[in-house]
């Protein structure tokens, strides 16, 4: 049941989270705000539970126990397929797009969520429908000029530079017009220069595109760049947190990182 957020309450509220596969407790009692407008980092050893934390809150899990509330809505009684709906999407560590298909198609992919017309009605083709589609590639040719893609446009993705192709799928989630990103180890794979790129773009997402930013991010260097707020995980709870320089200072998170 739906129930209105105040003002000044956070965008996303996690509480006493767990996950366990099997005997191995990934989360265990987890708890967490995010704020809206802010990017937040989520660091944290190898192991930490950092990813399954991501996929437990965008739906790919069901958690054991706990509560994931966005916007004042009980995120566990939705599920997965309409999570993108509600105004939440993310990237994935391995890079998820369509091999085969060009920039534009993985792009216009992103905007499903707004594909409601019966089935007759796209065989028909009513004007509904290519409302949609022509509101559809008006948003995929805002986000291709918003992430500089417009060289790539028309090319296939298997054959991209693996930069490029992260550049794409965060695209492909822009499309969606979230309010909530999710971003797993977003400068993964990327050289210095690319990760520079990356920090503009995610700093410019926030302020430009007003959507609230959730990072998991091993990649100190960029999360001193972007993120107002820094979530430090272990053993599937929260170990720390505060400001970049807070954080990393923090004697137990030093502990942490040299006993992983
Ligand atoms: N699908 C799964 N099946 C079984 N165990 C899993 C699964 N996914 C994660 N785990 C376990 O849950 C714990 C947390 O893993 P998770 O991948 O969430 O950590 P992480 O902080 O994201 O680590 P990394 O930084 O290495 O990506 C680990 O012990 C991991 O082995």
């Amino acid at each position: 049941m739906s129930t209105p957020s105040t003002p000044h309450a956070p965008l996303l509220s996690v509480r006493d989270l767990s996950l366990s596969f099997g005997g191995v407790k990934a989360i265990a009692g987890l708890s967490l705000e995010v704020n809206v407008g802010e990017v937040l980092a989520v660091i944290g050893p190898n192991g930490a539970g950092k990813t399954s934390m991501l996929n437990t809150v965008t739906r790919v899990f069901d958690p054991t126990a706990g509560q994931i509330v966005f916007k004042g809505q009980d995120l566990t009684q939705v599920p997965r397929h309409r999570i993108a709906a509600h105004g939440i999407a993310r990237t994935f560590q391995n890079i998820e797009l369509f091999e085969a298909a060009t920039v534009m198609d993985n792009l216009l992919l992103g905007r499903h969520r707004f594909d409601h017309g019966a089935w007759w009605q796209q065989v028909l083709r009513t004007p509904a429908v290519t409302r949609l589609e022509e509101e559809a590639r008006a948003a995929a040719e805002e986000v291709i000029e918003f992430l500089e893609l417009s060289p790539w446009r028309n090319a296939v993705i298997a054959g991209l530079p693996y930069g490029v192709r992260k550049v794409v799928e965060l695209g492909r989630a822009l499309c969606t017009q979230p309010e909530l990103l999710f971003l797993d180890e977003p400068a993964s794979g990327l050289n210095p220069e690319e990760t520079r790129d990356l920090a503009f773009w995610i700093d410019d997402i926030r302020t430009d595109l007003g959507i609230t930013v959730v990072m998991v991010e091993h990649d100190m260097s960029l999360v001193s760049a972007v993120a107002d707020r820094v979530i430090c995980m272990a053993q599937g709870a929260v170990l720390s947190q505060g400001t970049p320089a807070q954080v990393q200072a923090d004697p137990v998170v030093i502990a942490a990182y040299l006993g992983a």
